[in-house]
């Protein structure tokens, strides 16, 4: 950072991008692939009722919880967002999302188009929402069974359930096509770099701008 440049002037609030897509298009994998390359984007720990994964991790890929518990973090208001996805209840945590937001820092949240309405209607100004389509259908089934996680009745189910989650695709600020891996992770950085400099998150720019006119 050049030395005339004051650190104020780089304050700012810290942004939410949301990823949303069909089952299987590719949010995990965009994910930890952003997460592995900027120190300043955590992931949104979400809690679920679903059985765990081979592989998952309690308290980092999910909050893995009983019904009654889940139930009990709704009426403690403890959830910034919830919803019940192929049969199973899935919500935010809000302490962690509004810690993040206020000490600048981007979260990020790979959720369904339930969630992502419910955090338009209550924080617009913070979100940042893209959706992920897959290259096709067939892409998506090849895709679902390669990852191998699922019993075949799961992947149909969540195969029958792709049309309706698509037909959410225009409510979301940025829509990007997972093909080619690469260029839809450079696609999701370059809507990252851009949100950031977005001038109505950047807190430290009043006091900057109106110091930098004093000058004249
Ligand atoms: N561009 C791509 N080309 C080929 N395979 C891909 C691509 N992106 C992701 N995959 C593979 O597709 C499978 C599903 O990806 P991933 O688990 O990231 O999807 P997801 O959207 O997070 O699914 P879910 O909503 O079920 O959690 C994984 O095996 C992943 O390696
Ligand atoms: N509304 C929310 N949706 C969520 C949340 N966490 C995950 N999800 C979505 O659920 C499905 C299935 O996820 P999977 O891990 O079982 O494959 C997927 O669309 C996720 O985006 C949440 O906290 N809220």
């Amino acid at each position: 950072m050049s030395p005339e440049v004051e650190t104020e002037a780089l304050t700012r609030r810290g942004l939410m991008l949301v990823l949303s897509s069909p089952s299987g298009a590719g949010k995990t994998t965009i994910s930890r692939a952003l997460l592995k390359e900027d120190d300043n984007l955590v992931m949104s720990v979400s809690a679920t009722t679903r059985p765990r994964r081979p592989g998952e991790q309690d308290g980092k890929d999910y909050f893995f919880v009983e019904p009654v518990d889940f139930n009990l973090m709704i009426n403690r208001d403890e959830l910034l967002e919830h919803a019940k996805v192929f049969s199973h209840y899935y919500g935010t945590p809000r302490g962690p999302v509004e810690d993040a937001l206020s000490e600048g820092q981007d979260i990020l949240f790979d959720i369904d188009w339930q969630g992502t309405q419910q955090l338009a209607h209550k924080a617009r100004t913070d979100l940042v929402s893209v959706f992920i389509l897959p290259p096709s259908t067939e892409a998506l089934e090849k895709r679902l069974k390669t990852r191998a996680q699922d019993p075949a009745e799961v992947i149909d189910q969540r195969m029958s359930k792709a049309a309706e989650e698509i037909s959410h695709w225009s409510e979301y600020d940025y829509v990007v096509i997972n093909d080619d891996l690469d260029r839809c992770l450079a696609e999701v950085k370059a809507i990252l770099t851009a949100e950031r400099v977005r001038r109505t998150r950047r807190t430290g720019l009043i006091q900057f701008v109106s110091r930098l006119r004093e000058g004249y």
